[in-house]
């Protein structure tokens, strides 16, 4: 059994590549950065160091690696025999991504089975995004990729921070993990992962991951930036972070319970065990790659305005989520792209048309006055600021 994971990075080699490589599949790993690719292609294996309570460590063997760009032939005939392909690139990597695959895709032997797609990426359906991108494809019509695709969405959970240097290739990782799958999207033939949860309804399950998860991690990034403080168990620590970051999880709990049915004590049991996951000392993960890209952060469907805005047009205002944006919208770090353009947008558009232009709402919507306050209060604060 032959896996094509794309990103090579912290998910894919600490989470993704793991549980394909113990679920037996061969893993071909194809990135961008050559480095990373040089270390991969002359190793016989490396180690996933899972940190925190009963921590171990796991080996990954049995891949090959590939430059996705300069490589792009064999990668396609890799694709093209494979059984899965999987992808951690990013969401707004996706449509780069897409070409090889469409191409993989399309010159399979019609006698193969199905080649099953995943995104594994935090984004609601990012396979979903991913299938578009590829069906855009100059010659692969929808039509023709009928029969040889089929494309799953999926929750991935597990916190792999940025590895210190000199690590080389290991990866360390907390101990918990969860990857939830879409089982109707494989008609019967779901892969055999078993490291991986099959679902009937994805929807509550990425819901749940994205607006809890991350909107508390990401919260707890801003608000610790805010606070001066460089790690996340750190910003935990504090006392006023981790009472913001509770606030904040009480307000997506309200939504997700009533939303999708869980019950109360379950959600709150899942708020409880993501509160320890994040103040885990063991792992050292900075408010600075949690509150990498705010500008995506801050989209309309995703952490903060996804839930801010449905609890909103609910008739419920969202102060503690309307905290956490402020903060993000504080955000800076010069070595994040989004980081700055999210300056030069605040810097040279009115409160209303940065606000529409940074969250995607519309001026009609019942958030759109509440955070474009926001937006105005951190331009004033910005403008008297020195240079
Ligand atoms: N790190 C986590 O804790 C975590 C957990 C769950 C989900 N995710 C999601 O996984 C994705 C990746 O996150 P990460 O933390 O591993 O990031 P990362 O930066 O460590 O890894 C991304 C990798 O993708 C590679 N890449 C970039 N462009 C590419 C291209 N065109 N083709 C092939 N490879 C390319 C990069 O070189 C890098 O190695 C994101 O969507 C993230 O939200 C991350
Ligand atoms: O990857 P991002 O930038 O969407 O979010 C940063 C972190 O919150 C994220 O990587 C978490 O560590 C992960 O989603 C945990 O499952």
């Amino acid at each position: 059994m032959k896996a094509v994971h794309f990103g090579a990075g912290n998910i894919g080699r600490g989470f993704v590549g793991l549980l394909l490589h113990d679920a037996g599949y061969e893993v071909v790993f194809a990135d961008v950065a050559e480095e990373l690719i040089a270390q991969l292609a002359a190793a016989d294996g490396y180690s996933v160091h899972e940190v925190g309570e009963n921590p171990a460590v796991r080996t990954v063997n049995n891949f090959r690696a590939m430059n996705s760009t300069t490589q792009e032939a064999e990668l396609i005939a890799e694709i093209a025999t494979a059984d899965i392909v999987t992808t951690a690139v990013g969401p707004h990597i996706l449509k780069f991504v897409a070409p090889a695959i469409a191409k993989g895709i399309a010159a399979r032997d019609s006698g193969l089975a199905p080649l099953q797609v995943m995104a594994c990426e935090n984004a609601i359906n990012a396979t979903d995004i991913l299938a578009k991108e590829v069906a855009s494809q100059p010659g692969a019509a929808a039509s023709a990729l009928d029969g040889k695709a089929v494309f799953a969405n999926t929750a991935v959970d597990r916190i792999v921070p940025n590895q210190e240097a000199g690590q080389g290739l290991d990866v360390t990782v907390e101990t918990f993990y969860e990857w939830v799958i879409d089982r109707t999207a494989f008609a019967g033939a779901a892969p055999a992962i078993p490291g991986a949860t099959f679902v009937d309804d994805l929807s509550p399950y990425i819901e749940r991951k994205l607006f809890t998860v991350n909107t508390g991690h990401a919260s707890a990034a801003y608000f610790g930036f805010e606070a001066g403080l460089e790690k996340i168990s750190e910003a935990m620590a504090d006392q006023d972070v981790a009472e913001d970051v509770r606030a904040v999880l009480e307000e997506t709990k309200q939504l997700l319970v009533s939303k999708h049915g869980f019950s109360n004590d379950e959600q709150e049991a899942y708020v409880q065990k993501i509160l320890v996951r994040f103040s885990n000392p063991y792992l050292p993960d900075t408010v600075n790659r949690v509150g990498r890209a705010p500008l995506r952060k801050l989209s309309r469907h995703e952490r903060f305005i996804g839930p801010a805005a449905e609890l909103a047009e609910r008739g419920i205002v969202p102060e503690a989520l309307l905290g956490a944006i402020a903060a993000a919208l504080r955000f800076t770090d010069p070595a994040d792209a989004e980081a700055t353009e999210l300056a030069g947008i605040l810097a040279s558009s009115s409160p209303a048309d940065a606000t529409a232009r940074i969250t995607g709402l519309e001026p009609g919507h019942p958030l759109f006055n509440a955070v474009a306050t926001l937006v105005e209060e951190r331009q004033a604060e910005a403008a008297k600021a020195p240079a």
